[in-house]
């Protein structure tokens, strides 16, 4: 094979080298436990609150409102779960959209089982929640918003900074789950109102299995991993001390090159999204046209299968998604598809492209040179499309 070309970092990103230069010495000489009153030990300690330091900068807030976590899951999960918890006599109903990552709605759904009630905003056709609708939802007994600050599968960035101000109005905390809008697009926890806010390494150039979630001084969020004192006695066990490292490096470069990261993924991916619409006739690009982040594209083909496109494109070196990773093992169209009203046909014929700091002008020729062809081959072989073209002759 030629070329791998990878359009997957929604997905999951490469480790940035000075991500891991930072890291590897704590896996070898600095291999002491933070916990450990001697040298070895403190140093691991300080690297901790360095790192947390690094991460409550890129995000806008203090040091001490940042608790690390393994990943995203585990900080949707313990911001969701802990907060039902920690509020259950002030009220039992939290606010949510149908267009969420499964870290939040099956934890939605699990809290439903338990006297908890949810309401799922829907979103409009290019992904949106509307304000007004959110209002409508407020009731006496609401403890909590969650909505995601962009979505993983369509790129669409909600209007965090007004939802931020009718829960501070109401006076209802709001979480919302960053993942894919970190180190994209700029994030102020104070500019914009957030109380609670989860995001993940992976995504950033950063190791996988680290994490944090954001917690505003004065929210009261109980412990989720009981052991022993560290995180302040909010999360036991020893820390991952190196993941912990290349994720406030992570957030160091992600802080720093930003503006010209933006810069670059926005023009690759109008590039992109050029190109295909120019290229292939029925398409249709999922997702706001404007308010999107910066890495995503996201095309339905009609007629075709997204799990055959994308095993085409893998034979041309190409790795891209149909949906989220998680959901493209199932043969269900994904939930945010079928939340922005397409039919389960179209939704099931979707790719997803996210760009990375790795991706260059060539990768955005290459796919689109190859795109067309595999399309062309699918559709010649779909019994819709010959229906289609002998009803439209
Ligand atoms: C929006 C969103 N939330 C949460 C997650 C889960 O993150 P993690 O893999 O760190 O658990 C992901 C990634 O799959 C995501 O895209
Ligand atoms: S459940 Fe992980 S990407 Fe959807």
């Amino acid at each position: 094979m030629d070329r791998r070309v990878y359009f997957d970092n929604a997905a999951t990103t490469s480790v940035h080298p000075e991500v891991l230069e930072a890291m590897l010495p704590y896996f070898t000489q600095n291999f002491g436990n933070p916990s450990s009153i001697y040298e070895i030990g403190q140093i691991n300690k300080n690297a901790i609150d360095d790192a947390r330091e690094q991460v409550a900068k890129l995000i806008g807030a203090k040091p001490v409102e940042i608790f690390f976590t393994s990943g995203a899951t585990e900080a949707d999960n313990w911001a969701i779960k802990g907060i039902a918890e920690s509020y259950k006599n002030k009220g039992n109903h939290i606010i949510t959209s149908t267009v969420e990552h499964h870290a939040v709605l099956h934890t939605c759904e699990y809290l439903e089982k338990n006297g908890f009630e949810v309401t799922y905003l829907p979103v409009d056709e290019n992904g949106l929640i509307s304000i007004d609708d959110l209002k409508n939802a407020i009731k006496d007994t609401t403890i909590l918003i969650t909505i995601m600050f962009a979505n993983n599968e369509i790129g669409t960035i909600q209007p965090i900074k007004e939802i931020g101000e009718v829960a501070r109005e109401n006076k209802i905390i709001f979480h919302t789950d960053a993942v894919q809008a970190i180190g994209q697009v700029p994030v102020d926890v104070e500019d914009m109102n957030i109380d609670m806010l989860s995001l993940t390494g992976h995504k950033l150039n950063g190791p996988k299995g680290t994490g944090a979630l954001y917690v505003k001084k004065g929210i009261k969020l109980k412990a989720f991993i009981h052991g022993g004192a560290q995180e302040r006695r909010r999360r036991g066990g020893t820390e991952n001390v190196p993941g912990i490292v290349g994720l406030g490096k992570a957030s160091e470069i992600a802080e720093s090159n930003m503006e010209e990261k933006t810069k670059k993924l926005n023009k690759l991916r109008d590039k992109l999204i050029k190109g295909i619409k120019e290229e292939i006739p029925y398409c249709k690009l999922n997702g706001d046209p404007v308010k999107r982040l910066p890495n995503n594209v996201n095309y339905s083909f009609e007629f075709i299968e997204g799990e055959s496109l994308l095993i085409m494109l893998d034979m041309k070196g190409i790795s891209a998604s149909s949906g989220s990773a998680c959901t493209s093992g199932s043969l269900d169209p994904s939930h945010v598809l079928l939340g922005i009203g397409l039919p389960h046909e179209i939704a099931h014929g979707s790719l997803r492209l996210t760009l990375g700091i790795d991706n260059t002008e060539e990768d955005v020729d290459y796919i689109i040179e190859v795109l067309p062809g595999i399309v062309k081959r699918l559709r010649d072989m779909s019994p819709l499309y010959e229906d289609f073209v002998k009803n439209n002759k």
